[in-house]
């Protein structure tokens, strides 16, 4: 689904990914975790050619992106869907507009619009959200705006960069719900950036260590099941007398 071969990548004199060659399978949810500056974030905009790498191949659905022209790339970006750590919406376009735009930009069937919209919107839980703006929802809500316009033209793949880590852990749980529903109901390929172990334990099957722009180990794991927040009062005052009394 995603091949990377001997793929570089520097910034003036900064090696940010160096020689990287990858295969992710159709159906996985792959996970990329490393120290801050590993290369992880560079790694995954090449796989939709954010970042044009300098060296070597990057195949998605068996095209190779660097040789494609602008429509091409154009065309194959529509089954690449991404979504950021800090959401990247427009903020002057409410909730529905946020989805439609990405519609109009691939030319989606005009006639069809508006139902995908709610589609999209539904399949996220933010029908009721749809005339709001960006500033009036919480960082959640954001990422699930952006979720369903990444979801918006029938991606293959959904690229996620950081995509809990502005979030709290009861709303990284939801969003992580969210991204294994994508998974398993619509069978994308999701591939997720994190420096957050718990997120990456939580639902991947497979993970690329990285260190120094290169992959140090690739491990294949069981996940283990995305978490049940407790966000009660009753929770937060138990947490909070149970350390108070371990220390004492
Ligand atoms: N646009 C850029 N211009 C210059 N240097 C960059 C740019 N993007 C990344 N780098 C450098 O490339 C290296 C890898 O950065 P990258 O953001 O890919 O790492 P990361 O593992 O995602 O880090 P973090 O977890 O902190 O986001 C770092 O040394 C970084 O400073």
């Amino acid at each position: 689904m995603i091949r990377l071969k001997q793929v570089s990548k520097s910034y003036s004199k900064e090696v940010a990914v160096q020689s990287v060659s990858l295969n992710i399978h159709k159906g996985e949810v792959f996970g990329i975790i490393g120290a801050s500056g590993a290369g992880k974030s560079t790694l995954l905009r090449m796989m939709n050619l954010l970042e044009v790498p300098d060296e070597g191949k990057i195949e998605v659905t068996n095209q190779e992106l660097t040789s494609l022209n602008s429509k091409g790339l154009r065309q194959v970006r529509q089954s690449i869907g991404m979504i950021f750590q800090h959401f990247h919406l427009v903020a002057n376009k409410t909730v529905y507009e946020n989805v439609f735009v990405s519609l109009e930009l691939a030319r989606f069937p005009k006639n069809k619009r508006k139902a995908r919209v709610e589609e999209c919107l539904h399949f996220v839980g933010l029908e009721r959200f749809k005339g709001k703006y960006p500033a009036q929802l919480s960082g959640g809500q954001k990422q699930r705006v952006a979720i369903a316009r990444a979801l918006a033209n029938n991606p293959q793949v959904l690229l996620c960069d950081e995509p809990t880590s502005s979030l709290d852990p009861n709303t990284t749980a939801e969003i992580l719900t969210v991204l294994k529903n994508i998974n398993q109901t619509l069978g994308v390929t999701i591939v997720i950036v994190s420096h957050e172990m718990d997120v990456i334990k939580s639902v991947c099957n497979r993970v690329a260590v990285m260190a120094d722009g290169k992959i140090y180990e690739t491990v294949e794991q069981q996940p283990v099941g995305i978490p049940q927040i407790d966000n009660s009062p009753q929770y937060f005052v138990k947490q909070l007398k149970k350390d108070e009394s371990s220390h004492a």
